[in-house]
């Protein structure tokens, strides 16, 4: 929601996807209207390179000794993978710090399914995450009633460049300050 208000464009695209692929006269979004919202589905996916709620997974250990990129990692190792730095490569990722859902409209890969190295944010592997359906199907289906029910806009006197999008990192990540909006019924 922060990224989007920074961006009103990006929020309008994806209000009107919601608003257009949820029956006339429906009260709210259901999981069956979400097939059609591409766009949304981007939206998240944006969201979880740039903010994975994990952002070092799970501490791991190799089982055996192996090579990465020229580096020796004997076995037994604890190992952690920074998905996060791996979200904004600029190797990996044009514009890495640009919140721009369009680099996964209409594209297969990346994807989050453990495949694609450069973006991690369930994991990879035997121990990746297993609530990734659900996971996925939550936060889509609250995005998608947030837009679709209310407009919204930022406290009074607030400009977008005033958001502070400084996160707190740990375990998991979150936003350092809390996100105040003020939401206005559409009728
Ligand atoms: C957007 C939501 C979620 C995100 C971003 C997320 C992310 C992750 C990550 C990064 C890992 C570590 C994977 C690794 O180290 O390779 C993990 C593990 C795990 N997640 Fe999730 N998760 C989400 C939702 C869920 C849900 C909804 C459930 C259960 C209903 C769940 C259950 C688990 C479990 C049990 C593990 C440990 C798997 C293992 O160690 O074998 N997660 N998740």
């Amino acid at each position: 929601m922060a990224e989007l208000m920074r961006k009103p464009n990006l929020m309008a695209k994806l209000q009107a996807e919601v608003r257009e692929n949820t029956p006339k006269g429906q009260q709210i979004v259901t999981e069956d209207d979400l097939g059609n919202m591409a766009y949304l589905k981007a939206v998240v996916k944006e969201t979880l390179r740039l903010h994975p709620p994990a952002p070092l997974l799970l501490p791991h250990l190799s089982m055996a000794e192996c090579d990465i990129g020229g580096y020796k990692v004997p076995a037994e190792t604890r190992v952690i993978v920074n998905a996060w730095a791996l979200g904004r490569d600029p190797g990996s990722w044009e514009a890495a710090d640009e919140f721009m859902p369009e680099r996964f409209v209409d594209v297969v890969s990346p994807d989050f399914k453990g495949r694609d190295f450069q973006f991690l944010p369930f994991g990879a592997g035997r121990r990746i995450c297993p609530g990734i359906n659900f996971g996925m199907a939550s936060v889509e289906i609250m995005l998608a009633n947030l837009v679709y029910c209310y407009d919204w806009e930022l406290p009074d006197g607030m400009r977008q460049e005033d958001l502070d999008m400084t996160s707190v990192f740990g375990m998991t990540m979150r936003r350092k300050e809390k996100l105040f909006l003020v939401p206005r019924t559409r009728c």
